[in-house]
């Protein structure tokens, strides 16, 4: 069965004004209802080159509990190397059809990787206005390149040298988390694989909209990984759930956005909050974004850290392989 693109229904939607009836969300999720427009706090903004290690700590810290969400800035990847991370991937969706369809998903894989878009409807039977494509990007071992496109051609290098700087972006904010916790500086990482932890990249792409008041780019979720580093264009579109609000993320140049994931919020027993979120899309323009999940590695067993266990915090979540994890969360099963 050939599988309907929404880039390719959005350019017929552009003559129509219109957006197909399984597009249109109910009125307790459309953004032009639900989205707070009173004065709002902001999603905190954290410098990563903060001399001061304990403000730092405490920084982040507080955010993961609070919010479960922060934006880095001074975060030591290169702006021109985000800068070609944005422009292979801008490319490669702007390829013909034919050319992106090369790297669609394998029909019946177990594997998420490819490109993409969601195929089940959500439970009331509607979809996403979004394509996607997902591949691995670290550790080597994992990497399948068939799904990386081959144009443009530099599309290679940029994610490579993006993976190099993230990985290191990623290990300061897992020190600073388990500080943020009193554990160990290494607990964290450690405990959702260490060197074996799996970087998803995904790049999200939500066409411009004619009805972008009824639709949803991402529906409200949190992610399954440990930690999402996600790198937006410059179209606004993140919303968070805070104190049962929906709020945007401001748009901040260069800065990179950091989302809690359910692992880390095992991990910390609770003490730290994977966000609820979604995206709205825009009439006029395309929406982007690359979202890099760390996750443990498929049999990796994530559960309550021991030191923070005891008979006044008993552990809140079960010990369980990531893969039985991800099964149950997809399938919407009970943990
Ligand atoms: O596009 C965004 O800003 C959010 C995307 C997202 O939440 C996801 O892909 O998990
Ligand atoms: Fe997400």
């Amino acid at each position: 069965m050939e599988v309907e693109r929404v880039q390719a229904i959005a350019s017929l939607s552009l003559t129509t004004d219109n957006i197909p009836a399984e597009f249109i969300r109910p009125e307790k999720e459309q953004p032009a209802i639900t989205t707070f427009r009173g004065p709002v706090p902001e999603v905190p903004t954290i410098d990563l080159s903060d001399p001061d290690q304990e403000n730092l700590v405490r920084s982040i810290a507080n955010a993961s509990k609070e919010w479960g969400i922060f934006q880095v800035v001074n975060h030591g990847v290169p702006t021109d190397v985000i800068t070609k991370l944005q422009a292979v991937g801008k490319e490669f969706f702007e390829l013909s059809p034919e050319e992106k369809e090369v790297y669609a998903k394998i029909p019946g894989s177990q594997s998420i990787e490819g490109y993409g878009t969601q195929l089940q409807k959500d439970i009331d039977g509607k979809k996403p206005w979004v394509d996607h494509l997902f591949h691995k990007i670290w550790p080597p071992s994992t990497i399948n390149y068939r799904f990386w496109p081959k144009n443009p051609p530099s599309y290679r290098d940029a994610n490579e040298v993006y993976a190099k700087y993230i990985r290191e972006v990623a290990d300061k904010l897992f020190t600073s988390l388990s500080l943020g916790l009193g554990v160990k500086g290494h607990a964290l990482k450690e405990g959702v694989g260490g060197e074996d932890i799996v970087y998803m990249l995904k790049i999200n792409y939500y066409p411009p909209c004619p009805r972008p008041e009824l639709a949803l780019g991402v529906v409200a979720h949190t992610d399954l990984s440990s930690l999402t580093i996600l790198v937006p264009n410059e179209v606004p579109g993140l919303q968070v759930l805070k104190d049962d609000h929906w709020i945007d993320a401001k748009y901040i140049p260069n800065a990179l956005i950091v989302h809690i994931g359910d692992q880390i919020e095992i991990l910390s027993n609770g003490i730290y909050r994977s966000v609820l979120h979604r995206s709205t899309v825009d009439k006029g323009k395309a929406r982007m974004s690359w979202p890099v999940f760390l996750e443990p590695p498929a049999e990796f067993v994530v559960g309550p850290l021991p030191q923070l266990v005891n008979e006044e915090n008993p552990p809140k979540y079960k010990a369980k392989k990531f893969k039985d994890y991800a099964y149950c969360k997809l399938n919407k099963l009970p943990q």
